[in-house]
């Protein structure tokens, strides 16, 4: 989606070269390398002018050897099915390397969604369930929001799904709206997972939060939480974010030399995610080009919106004073810009740890569906830094034993839980 980098062929490049550290099975690779299952259809949609328009979605399930497959669903004008192939795979390492039992599935329509109004959105998630009814559900693939998807579209997506069904059943798809099934915590899970793991790096490389800057790109739900907790949570200050702007078509990034105030940009951020650039500058804070936020004088870059952002072109403009990385988004870092990163010695949190947060308080909200008991946010939120903090540390002692990048030991912790379940299943 973003330029020309592939992103299925980044996740099976980074695959193929730790399956080589690991001296793993080629059968076993062959296995791995690709998705078991992958559906391509078109959804009718009936517009609100009363004329019919086609739209392709995608649902590819990558491996389900740990437990029913699980991921988002994403609408982006520019989604393609190896997105969707690549985004599926990095969530079979993702719910392998928190530890959760579930296994690797992503979705996807290709529409911007602020071209539809709400009647058509609906018209289109319903439809999106009609003809996935028969491969998904809670004990086969487990949809969740993503990039241009919302909560709301899955409360309508349980409906349908419940509706096709006869019975109530929550547990199809998570991150639900409160009140309608979701779970408290699962609105800033992701961007608070980013944060916990951010601190456990910190203390691995002895930084004081409280003296740590941070540059964000995206102002989506990822990075408006990531935003909060580093401010919140840590006690460092977040000099920059940038978005998309969907009227110019461009980004841009929201500069505040003294630090930005994350709850006042989403107050003036509309349904789409463009910010108000004439109340931002009001309020003293610099529009620049969308590409400056990797250009900061900051300890820390967390990329949190689209996948291939840190690349060839890119990562040389990062500043000497960066010591760490931390991936919100997924697959924002291409394998050119790994290797510049690792020569200059910045630590990386890889994406699939550092944005686990998501998902695993989604597999809380499954849990709680199926118990119908819930929890309050504090046992969410307190559940859910443990996961995080449990999986750095296991990627951490991996990355010091074998003498490896996180990236790699992240995959060799995944990799070795994925195969173990493939073999107690019988599969190899
Ligand atoms: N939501 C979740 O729970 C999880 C999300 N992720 C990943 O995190 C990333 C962000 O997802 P999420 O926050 O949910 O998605 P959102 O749609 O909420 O946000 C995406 C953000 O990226 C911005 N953006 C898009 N293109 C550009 C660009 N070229 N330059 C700068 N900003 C840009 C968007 O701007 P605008 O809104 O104006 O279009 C928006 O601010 C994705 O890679 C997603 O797969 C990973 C784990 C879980
Ligand atoms: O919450 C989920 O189930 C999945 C979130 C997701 O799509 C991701 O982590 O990339």
């Amino acid at each position: 989606m973003a330029g020309t980098t592939n992103a299925f062929e980044m996740a099976q490049r980074q695959f193929d070269h730790v399956a080589e550290l690991l001296k793993l099975d080629p059968q076993v690779r062959e296995i791995l390398r690709w998705p078991l299952r992958e559906f391509s259809f078109r959804i009718p949609v009936k517009m609100d002018d009363g004329t019919i328009r086609m739209f392709q979605g995608f649902r590819v399930q990558h491996n389900d050897a740990r437990g029913p497959n699980k991921g988002g669903i994403r609408f982006h004008p520019a989604e393609t099915i190896d997105t969707v192939r690549a985004l599926a795979t990095w969530m079979t390492w993702k719910c392998a390397v928190v530890d959760i039992p579930l296994g690797g599935g992503k979705g996807g329509v290709i529409v911007d969604p602020a071209t539809l109004s709400t009647g058509e959105k609906e018209r289109l998630v319903r439809g999106w369930v009609d003809i996935m009814v028969r491969n998904v559900g809670p004990r086969q693939d487990v949809p969740a929001p993503d990039v241009g998807t919302t909560g709301q579209m899955m409360g309508w997506m349980m409906d349908e799904y419940s509706k096709l069904k006869g019975e109530y059943t929550p547990g199809f798809i998570t991150g639900k709206p409160l009140g309608g099934g979701g779970s408290e915590g699962r609105t800033e899970a992701t961007g608070f997972g980013v944060i916990y793991t951010v601190r456990e790096a910190m203390k691995h490389l002895k930084l004081d939060p409280k003296k740590c800057s941070a540059a964000i790109q995206g102002f989506g739900n990822v990075a408006q939480y990531a935003a909060i907790g580093f401010i919140e949570i840590l006690g460092g200050k977040v000099v920059c974010v940038s978005c998309w702007d969907r009227i110019d078509k461009t980004s841009y990034t929201f500069y505040k030399a003294d630090g930005i105030d994350p709850r006042y940009l989403m107050s003036i951020t509309d349904q789409y995610g463009t910010i108000d650039k004439e109340k931002a500058k009001a309020a003293g804070y610099k529009i620049e080009d969308g590409g400056e936020w990797i250009k900061k004088d900051v300890d820390v870059l967390i990329p949190a919106a689209l996948e291939g952002q840190i690349n060839a072109d890119t990562a040389p403009l990062i500043r000497p004073s960066v010591k760490l990385i931390a991936e919100g988004a997924n697959g924002p870092t291409t394998p050119e810009a790994d290797t510049i990163i690792q020569s200059r010695g910045i630590f990386q949190v890889p994406d699939f740890l550092c944005n686990a947060g998501g998902v695993t308080v989604s597999y809380f909200e499954a849990v709680q569906n199926d118990m119908n008991f819930y929890w309050t946010k504090e046992e969410v939120h307190d559940k859910l830094d443990t996961k995080m903090t449990q999986a750095f540390g296991a990627v951490l002692d991996m990355s010091l034993k074998e003498k490896v990048n996180m990236r790699d030991a992240a995959y060799m912790v995944a990799i070795a839980r994925v195969v173990k379940a493939m073999e107690l299943r019988g599969w190899i």
